[in-house]
């Protein structure tokens, strides 16, 4: 390495150093000085030595926190789960299989991500709206359930039953356990102490959005950080903006002072240029004609010498606040195209599934009713298939969940070697795919699906050395004109269902 590209090397990892620790910064409350004293000494730019010694002081604090962040991940996920049973075991109807099964894949995929927990509590919130819904519309005879009473809010007031008491004393148990668990600035012990006792034997149903809302308000202030970065580097941003607005508005004085000065000097050099005719014109003899005109030409000339320095001083101060000017615009031009990076990063992510690398069901949803839109516009077929792995569940239960993944990442790259270009497929959720066909009629859809169902049963997998056949049911629905994507969707997914009751491995679609 060249002296020059090691010591850029250097400035950039001393940059990233710095960056880093800012976000670090607040976690871990044990941490913070040694964080702190590290980014100064980086920044200071003291030598090897002495940071590696500061290193080798923070090493066992970095690693217990780290521990800390697993252990706190762990119990939040066991939290969830126990959530979910709770529910499970305590109301007389199957929770509904979508959003159960999209929470308990989320929950696998996140739990160690903390920015993800407050949406796996909202999840969990609306699959408990959704069980109530289900439970309303097919059982009258459960009127004052859980479920009715805690979203509802039905005027009835009897006395719940003790079976909701329990149920409410269970799930505020749990949350009781997620809040201790948290990680919060001091200044939120207070709250945090108050949300913990308002659960403690809390056997109040109708409390219970309440306060999981508030839960899930101090989980994403314990995990907030992040944002909070974003919006400090923001008003950074900010900053740097006012500062290039002083900048224009300076060297737009600055241009106003020379045009003023240059209009002063034109009427002062008219004005003796004027004098001196007259003088001339009025002189009687050589001599005196000649000594005014000495005069007057001394006069012009240190007017046009105070001038001209007047003019250099003005255009160096002009100069300066130019160059001033490009170094802020560039400076902000690199902080905004970094800030554009990193939220176009964090969107990808968001919008990408890690197991099998697919586009997921966000992306799906925010994908799917603008390419309805312009297919009925130009009045072009579009058909949408939804497309699940048969016996699943067997896979996991027989050779473990690594093998279940392992099927799921390979399922799609076979799913997408007999797909055209303009085909899309997502990962709707668990072991659920959504393809999309544009500009594609039903016959041609049909014949594509079957063409996924056969590469996929001809595939070889192999669990501990046996050979496995899997197999996926399709079902398939062409877009109707002005139909939304969730009727789309719906038709799809009941011609799925056919497919697996008429026996799987099949494709169905509506004919
Ligand atoms: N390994 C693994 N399992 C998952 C994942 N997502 C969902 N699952 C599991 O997939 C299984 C789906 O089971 P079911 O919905 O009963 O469906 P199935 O066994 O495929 O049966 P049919 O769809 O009726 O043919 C559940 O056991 C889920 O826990 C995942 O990301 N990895």
């Amino acid at each position: 390495m060249t002296e020059s590209s090691s010591d850029k090397l250097i400035e950039v990892l001393r940059k990233a150093v710095s960056r880093t620790s800012m976000l670090a910064e607040g976690n871990y409350p044990e941490l913070d000085s040694v964080v702190r004293q590290l980014r100064q000494s980086i920044t200071q730019g003291v030598d090897a030595d002495e940071i590696q010694k500061l290193l080798n002081q923070a090493e066992p604090k970095f690693l217990s926190s780290d521990k800390a962040q697993e252990e706190r991940a762990k119990l939040v996920r066991t939290c969830l789960q126990n959530l979910i049973d709770v529910l499970e075991k305590n109301t007389s109807h199957p929770l509904p299989g979508p959003l159960k099964k999209q929470l308990e894949y989320e929950i696998r995929s996140k739990w160690q991500q903390s920015y993800e927990w407050p949406h796996l509590l909202k999840l969990f919130l609306e699959l408990s709206q959704q069980t109530f819904n289900q439970t309303d519309s097919s059982h009258q005879t459960e009127k004052n359930s859980l479920f009715q009473r805690l979203f509802n809010r039905s005027k009835n007031t009897n006395q719940a039953p003790s079976n909701d008491q329990d149920i409410m004393a269970q799930i505020s148990h749990t949350l009781a356990g997620l809040v201790d668990n948290l990680s919060l600035p001091k200044h939120y012990h207070g709250e945090m102490t108050t949300l913990k006792s308002a659960l403690t034997g809390n056997s109040n149903l109708e409390q219970l959005p309440t306060l999981l809302d508030e839960v899930i308000a101090l989980v994403m202030i314990a995990i907030g950080k992040t944002q909070e970065s974003l919006t400090k580097y923001l008003s950074e941003l900010n900053k740097q903006l006012a500062s290039i607005n002083a900048s224009v508005s300076s060297s737009y004085q600055s241009q106003k002072n020379l045009s003023e000065s240059r209009e002063g000097f034109n009427t002062k050099l008219q004005k003796q240029v004027e004098e001196t005719s007259q003088a001339v014109q009025g002189a009687n003899d050589l001599e005196s004609l000649q000594q005014l005109i000495n005069e007057r030409l001394s006069n012009i000339s240190s007017t046009m010498s105070e001038y001209r320095s007047r003019m250099q001083e003005q255009e160096k101060d002009a100069n300066q606040s130019i160059t001033s000017l490009k170094n802020k615009v560039t400076r902000m031009e690199k902080d905004s195209a970094s800030l554009r990076s990193m939220l176009q990063e964090k969107l990808a992510q968001a919008m990408t599934d890690s197991l099998t690398e697919l586009p997921n069901r966000t992306a799906y949803q925010d994908a799917i009713l603008p390419l309805c839109q312009v297919m009925q516009k130009t009045q072009k077929p579009l058909c949408l298939a939804v497309c699940d792995i048969d016996f699943f569940k067997k896979v996991n239960d027989t050779w473990g969940h690594l093998a279940g993944d392992k099927v799921l990442s390979i399922v799609p790259k076979q799913i997408r070697s007999v797909l055209q270009k303009e085909d899309l497929i997502f990962r709707y959720g668990g072991e659920e795919f959504v393809i999309v066909f544009p500009n594609t009629p039903l016959d041609k859809a049909i014949e594509k699906a079957e063409l996924i169902r056969q590469t996929v049963e001809k595939t070889p997998f192999n669990m501990q050395g046996e050979p496995v056949s899997i197999s996926v049911s399709i079902g398939i629905a062409e877009h109707k004109a002005k139909e939304t994507p969730e009727s789309l969707f719906e038709r799809a997914d009941k011609q799925l269902y056919q497919a697996k009751d008429s026996g799987r491995n099949r494709v169905m679609a509506e004919k």
